[in-house]
């Protein structure tokens, strides 16, 4: 070894471990400067991150994100949280609460000047996924020049892989559920340092769904910590706050918009429009078919209605690129679809409300609401997926007859300004002839319409505010048909409490009881997983020919996938019987509850328009294990005397096999085998007969209706032509919305009285050509 070199690594150490020194000193002096500056600090007047007292690394971060000018909820939160206080901050949608948040978390960390060996130092819970992402992106964006470890943890990923790492993060941003799962289960995951808490949509984590979970959690982290809940719809719940260890006196509740005379944005443009339940398929396709050029979000209550939109509109392709979101899809999924969409310039995701709370997809239009949410702040969340920080949008709600005032008096005592409109018929698309035809043609597509249909009427049978969701109110004969189904499945309602209910009331107080009732989640636990349909069942068999891989897939994609908290599921609630078709299978004649199609036909149901409310079988004494026993099949058949086999005559009258012939005469007529073979042929070919027939009927019935279809639509073409002209000549509206070559605009919906005004005392009627218009236009007359 050379002198020098060796003099060399002698002296670097010792330079290196006064470097050290000197950093360190120098850092304990800039945050002893940035504490003064913070305890010193007055916010009045201050309007860009540059005045706050944080650390230059956050400041870098800041500015290499493009952030500069603090918004409200910035402003009125960040001083007070650097200065160690717990917040309640509630501000608009799209406000940057997220910022609010984040920066004092860093700083929090850069003060306490917080390593690796300092173990989990701030923990961000969200309560889905998606926003846990989001949230996570942001962080790593603004935190770059910080030296903080990082990391996201929210299921739909190897537990034993996230586990290892999870020790040794200093940020984490969860969910609730995965986040407990790892709390209980990694050895030497030490929380007890926690500086800082931050809950984001904080009203939404500490409601029914995640109450219990959220309480875990607490339970894990030390007392002294700070606190920080977020949301555009803020909790000012004082046992809420008691859990989280917060004192409303002590704490700052923070409300930047409190004083604003709505609690949407301003830039937003609100409609609702009365949709009867059966036309809604058929307005949102009209309305897709006239925003081709737009990025629309669409929220409908549960992902099996999601499923069946998204796989029925994409077949009949309405013009736009169409996506789906929901709970039950596997995480990679859900990840591609969100940047797909946040990517689009023009699409339209189907979604439920796991989209709803913090998303921030750049430049959504429209935000579409085909089933009304189950109260205001859900409205809220939903439609602030548009118009987010300084850009405009807008907003339809769907609200069926039944729904509308009870709605309308939600939103108002939300401060919520909401516009009433209607559709123009021209704009209106009718699909139901092709969903019945999607649905008849293949067998997945109807099976999906009934999981559709089950899962809405589920929607609102859990809805706990009685006065907007009716159950009885429900058109489930048209509504099933509007689906493409030819009759409305059978729903059992099996609960046990809710027949216990059934059994001593009346249905009106079957729906008030609902008030009362535990939430729709504890109503879905009791009975999850419980119950499959002989359906379920058989479209669960792999050697089903009627199945394509497709749908096995979606199946197994359903059974596999991580159920999200938020999500809904219908499974075990609910069963559904087919009128339409009934299987031969001998398993598939009794579901899981252990009764038959004979038995359930003895149980004293009440029906509301095809949906029935199980009652318990035998009296309230009978267990359900003893009532199963009874009426299993294998009890009954010691009722029963040997089987008669019967033949129906063209009558239906039935008749015992051997009435109408003796064998003696039977010989006379030839050989057996020959008379057989003969029969065959002969009933084949009247099969065949019969067929041609059949055909003929449905083909001259589809033709007729067709023709009918064409009809009305070139009466109200006609009459709409002569109304558009009339809006365009008098200026067009504010809501014209939909360019056509040339220039012209063409509406899709029109003000409350509109139609009616401009129709009034006026039958525009168009020069008769043919044969077929006289009829048209005699039958307009007609209905006039
Ligand atoms: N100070 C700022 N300057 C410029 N843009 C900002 C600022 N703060 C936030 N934004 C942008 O505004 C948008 C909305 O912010 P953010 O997602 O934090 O809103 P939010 O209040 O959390 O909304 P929600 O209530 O829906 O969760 C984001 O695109 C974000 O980048």
């Amino acid at each position: 070894m050379s002198g020098p070199r060796h003099r060399n690594n002698k002296q670097q150490p010792a330079k290196r471990v006064n470097e050290k020194q000197l950093r360190r000193e120098r850092d304990l002096k800039d945050m002893q400067e940035l504490a003064q500056q913070i305890a010193d600090f007055d916010s009045k007047g201050v309007t860009s991150f540059g005045e706050l007292p944080i650390s230059k690394f956050t400041a870098i971060g800041l500015k290499k994100s493009h952030f500069t000018t603090l918004t409200d909820i910035q402003k009125a939160s960040i001083p007070l949280a650097l200065k160690g206080r717990d917040i309640l901050g509630a501000a608009k949608t799209g406000s940057g609460k997220t910022l609010a948040f984040l920066v004092p978390l860093l700083e929090t960390l850069y003060r306490n000047q917080w390593t690796q060996h300092d173990g989990l130092g701030a923990l961000v819970i969200s309560p889905t996924r998606e926003l846990a992402i989001q949230i996570f992106d942001v962080l790593r964006k603004i935190g770059r020049a910080h030296s903080f470890s990082a990391g996201l943890v929210i299921g739909g990923k190897d537990v034993q892989v996230e586990r290892d790492r999870i020790s040794r993060l200093n940020i984490l941003v969860c969910t609730p559920g995965r986040m407990l799962q790892h709390m209980d289960q990694a050895a030497g995951f030490e929380m007890g340092n926690l500086k800082l808490l931050v809950l984001d949509e904080a009203d939404r984590i500490l409601d029914m769904g995640f109450r219990k979970t959220i309480d875990a959690i607490i339970q894990h982290l030390p007392k002294n910590r700070q606190t920080l809940l977020f949301s555009a719809t803020q909790t000012k719940s004082v046992a809420d706050l008691a859990r989280l260890s917060l004192s409303p006196s002590a704490a700052e509740y923070i409300s930047a918009h409190e004083a604003a005379s709505s609690s949407t944005p301003t830039n937003l443009q609100q409609y609702y429009v009365i949709t009867p339940l059966p036309e809604k398929l058929d307005t949102l396709f009209g309305f897709l078919k006239t925003h081709l050029k737009a990025k629309i979000l669409v929220f409908a209550s549960s992902s099996k209605q999601i499923r069946f939109m998204f796989e029925t509109f994409k077949t009949l392709h309405p013009g736009i690129p169409l996506m789906h979101l929901h709970g039950r899809q596997k995480q990679t999924a859900r990840i591609e679809v969100t940047d797909r969409f946040a990517e689009s310039r023009n699409a339209c995701l189907f979604c439920t409300d796991i989209a709803a709370r913090g998303l921030d997809f750049p430049s959504v239009e429209w935000v579409v609401q085909l089933d009304a949410p189950e109260d205001a702040e859900t409205y809220i969340h939903r439609v602030g997926r548009t118009a987010r920080f300084d850009s405009a949008g807008r907003a339809l709600l769907f609200v069926t007859p039944s729904e509308e005032k009870g709605m309308q008096a939600r939103l108002e005592a939300k401060k919520v300004p909401i516009e009433k409109i209607t559709i123009k018929e021209s704009k209106k698309r009718s699909i139901r002839a092709d969903l019945q035809a999607l649905c008849f043609k293949n067998p997945e597509t109807k099976y999906l319409a009934q999981r559709a249909f089950i899962s809405y009427c589920k929607s609102i049978f859990i809805q706990k505010d009685k006065t907007v969701f009716k159950l009885e109110d429900l058109p489930v004969e048209e509504f099933a048909e509007s689906l493409g189904l030819p009759g409305a499945p059978r729903i059992k309602f099996l609960s046990s409490q809710k027949s216990k209910l059934l059994k001593n009331a009346s249905q009106q107080d079957f729906s008030d009881s609902q008030n009362e009732d535990a939430s729709g989640d504890e109503v879905k636990s009791n009975v999850k997983g419980t119950v499959r349909t002989k359906y379920d069942r058989m479209f669960e068999r792999q050697n089903q020919n009627v199945l394509s891989q497709h749908y096995l897939n979606m199946v197994k994609d359903e059974n596999n996938t991580a159920r999200n908290a938020v999500e809904d599921d219908d499974d075990g609630f609910m069963s559904v019987k087919r009128r339409d078709h009934e299987l031969s299978d001998s398993n598939a004649s009794e579901d899981e509850t252990g009764q038959g199609e004979s038995d359930r036909r003895s149980v004293p149901a009440q029906e509301i328009d095809g949906m029935r409310p199980a009652q318990e079988i035998d009296g309230a004494h009978a267990s359900r294990r003893q009532a199963k026993a009874a009426l299993s099949k294998k009890a009954m058949l010691k009722y029963k005397s040997n089987p008669t086999k019967l033949l129906f005559d063209d009558d239906g009258n039935p008749h015992a096999i051997y009435e109408f012939e003796n064998e003696e005469e039977f010989r006379k007529h030839g050989e057996a085998e020959e008379q057989k073979a003969e029969f065959i042929t002969r009933e084949e070919q009247r099969m065949r007969d019969v067929d041609v027939v059949d055909k003929a009927i449905a083909k001259e019935k589809r033709q007729e209706k067709k023709r009918k279809r064409r009809e009305r639509e070139l009466l109200t073409d006609e009459d709409n032509m002569s109304e558009e002209y009339d809006e365009e000549e008098s200026g067009g509206s504010e809501y014209d919305d939909v360019r056509i070559s040339g220039g012209k605009r063409k509406k899709w919906f029109e003000e409350e009285g509109q139609a009616k005004r401009s129709k009034a005392n006026v039958i525009k009627i168009a020069q008769p050509t043919s044969l077929d218009d006289l009829e048209a236009l005699s039958l307009s007359l007609l209905n006039k």
